[in-house]
């Protein structure tokens, strides 16, 4: 850690989960981490299109991301893809996990075998990855068994690909929090 009373500290990271519920402003934080590394940035869409809502949701991203990034669209093979994109001078912003997953599941490959092969990858990148997620399971249990199904499976992929995760960002109302490395203090009564 290097810093100074009036300069936060820095922090040299490797790889970085962002974790947030929709709309949370998460994509963007992941974003202007890749645009303030110096990196050149990589988007990897996991996203697949199957509506014209999600196209025009889809082109919107696509405007917003300036002509520094290039984007990559990978539905399932998400390591692979990591080892053609995480070259060095590259900063890979993947987005996101949650879509994976549901491909993953829809495909009915075998997700924890999957997950686990991601989280190994991640030890062995030459360049940086951030990692965009869903945290989910805040509101009450679904009422069918896909949906428990999967909101089990999503929260299982967030603690393995956290365990591996140098650091952890959760973001809320569009507020980033750090929650790894977490400082304890020392609570005194
Ligand atoms: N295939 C594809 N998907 C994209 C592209 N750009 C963005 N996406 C997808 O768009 C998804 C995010 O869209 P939204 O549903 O609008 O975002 P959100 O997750 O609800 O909101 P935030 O918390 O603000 O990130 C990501 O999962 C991406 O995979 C692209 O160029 N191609």
């Amino acid at each position: 850690m290097i810093g100074s009373p009036t300069e936060p500290a820095a922090l040299a990271v490797r790889s970085c989960l962002v974790l947030g519920g929709a709309r949370s402003g998460k994509s963007a934080h992941a974003q202007a981490l890749a645009e303030g590394s110096g990196l050149s940035p990589v988007y990897l869409a996991t996203a697949d299109i199957w509506d014209a809502e999600m196209e025009s949701r889809v082109a919107l991203h696509r405007a917003a991301r300036d002509g520094r990034w290039r984007t990559v669209e990978e539905p399932l093979a998400l390591s692979a893809a990591l080892g053609r994109e995480a070259v060095p001078g590259s900063l890979v912003v993947v987005d996101c996990l949650t879509l994976w997953l549901t491909n993953l599941m829809l495909g009915g490959h075998d997700i924890e075998k999957a997950v686990q092969g991601l989280a190994a990858c991640l030890g062995n990148l030459p360049a940086p990855v951030i990692l965009v997620s869903n945290e989910v399971g805040g509101g009450i249990v679904p009422d069918n068994r896909l949906g428990r199904e999967f909101r089990d499976a999503q929260g299982r992929l967030n603690q393995s690909i956290a365990q591996v995760c140098d650091t952890v960002v959760l973001v809320t109302a569009g507020q980033p929090l750090m929650i790894k490395p977490a400082v304890t203090p020392r609570l005194v009564f």
